[in-house]
């Protein structure tokens, strides 16, 4: 696939090659004087295909004046001295590609401007082929050409990192969907919604308060408080700001869900309530819920001395 699309331009490039050649030859010995030299200070062979460069410089003045009618740019000084190398074929591959990646390779862009006739599409893929001899630079092309280059296959991976930015309007969304599903709001069950229990809390014949208590408020001891635990059939109690109050009715109504309600069961719900939400008015919610009030332990649990208090 590679042969087709350098063959259009070799076809254009050989005439100026030609009198490069001649005077590549002459050049050849300073250009490896200079290898060395590049040798000394770069470990890379590589270095030499450059070194070349540096050298032609002066030489490649008189070339650009030959060349000066067809190219515009006076840059073609550089390009001369590349082309004298005995990479010919590549450079004139690399004139082709320069116009559509100018920024990149300055020599390219400057023999692109020679080389305007060939496709600026066929180029970039050409380059991509020569550039394995050079993958230096090609790195860096992907990442700024990418967002530049409209290209399709390059693209593909470029187009996830776009994705990410025009992700920005898909994130609002999901950023909203995530903090709601994040949250531990259970899901009630049908008819036990705050409605249905302010419903069921404005009749005071259901005994929200539990079966089996007088209809006076107890005095419960904090002994009496632990074993009122929601286990073993018994009623879950929690105090709240020196009050107890019966949370088993309210349970499957908790929009915090069963288990964080009875993470107070049998014990002072006040730290772990206002910790999580508290905004939410407790009496309004339990007031028909209250069984009594939380005494010492050494205090006897006389329901006739709770009274005279009151
Ligand atoms: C140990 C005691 C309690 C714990 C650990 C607890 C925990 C929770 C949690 C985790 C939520 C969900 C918060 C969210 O939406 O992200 C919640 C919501 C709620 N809880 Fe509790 N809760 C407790 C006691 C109570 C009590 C006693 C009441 C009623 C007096 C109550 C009323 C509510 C209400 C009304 C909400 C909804 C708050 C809102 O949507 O703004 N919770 N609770």
């Amino acid at each position: 696939p590679e042969a087709p699309a350098s063959e259009p331009p070799k076809a254009s490039i050989p005439a100026a090659r030609a009198t490069e050649e001649t005077k590549g030859n002459s050049e050849a010995k300073p250009a490896q004087e200079e290898d060395d030299l590049a040798k000394d200070s770069e470990t890379t062979p590589k270095a030499s295909a450059t070194a070349p460069a540096l050298d032609v410089p002066s030489f490649q003045l008189e070339i650009p004046v030959d060349r000066a009618a067809p190219p515009p740019s006076g840059g073609d000084q550089t390009q001369n001295a590349m082309k004298p190398p005995s990479e010919q074929p590549k450079m004139g591959d690399n004139i082709l590609m320069p116009p559509p990646p100018p920024p990149q390779q300055p020599t390219a862009a400057k023999t692109s401007s020679l080389m305007p006739p060939p496709a600026p599409p066929r180029l970039r893929p050409i380059v991509s082929q020569n550039q394995p001899s050079s993958p230096g630079q090609f790195p860096p092309r992907p990442n700024t050409t990418s967002s530049l280059r409209p290209p399709p296959s390059a693209a593909a991976s470029l187009r996830v990192p776009p994705s990410r930015l025009s992700s920005s309007t898909l994130a609002p969304t999901k950023v909203t969907a995530k903090p709601s599903s994040s949250s531990k709001r259970a899901v009630l069950e049908p008819g036990y919604s705050p409605l249905d229990w302010a419903a069921l809390t404005s009749n005071p014949n259901n005994k929200l308060r539990g079966e089996n208590l007088p209809p006076t408020l107890i005095r419960v001891t904090p002994s009496m408080l632990k074993t009122q635990n929601g286990r073993k059939g018994a009623d879950a109690w929690t105090s709240y700001q020196g009050k107890v109050y019966n949370i088993t009715p309210y349970i499957p109504f908790h929009p915090g869900g069963k288990g964080e309600l009875l993470r107070g069961a049998g014990k002072d719900s006040g730290k772990l309530f206002f910790e999580i939400h508290p905004w939410v008015n407790w009496d309004a919610i339990l007031g028909e819920c209250l069984v009594g009030i939380l005494v010492s332990e050494t205090e006897e649990p006389n329901e006739n001395k709770l009274d005279a208090m009151d």
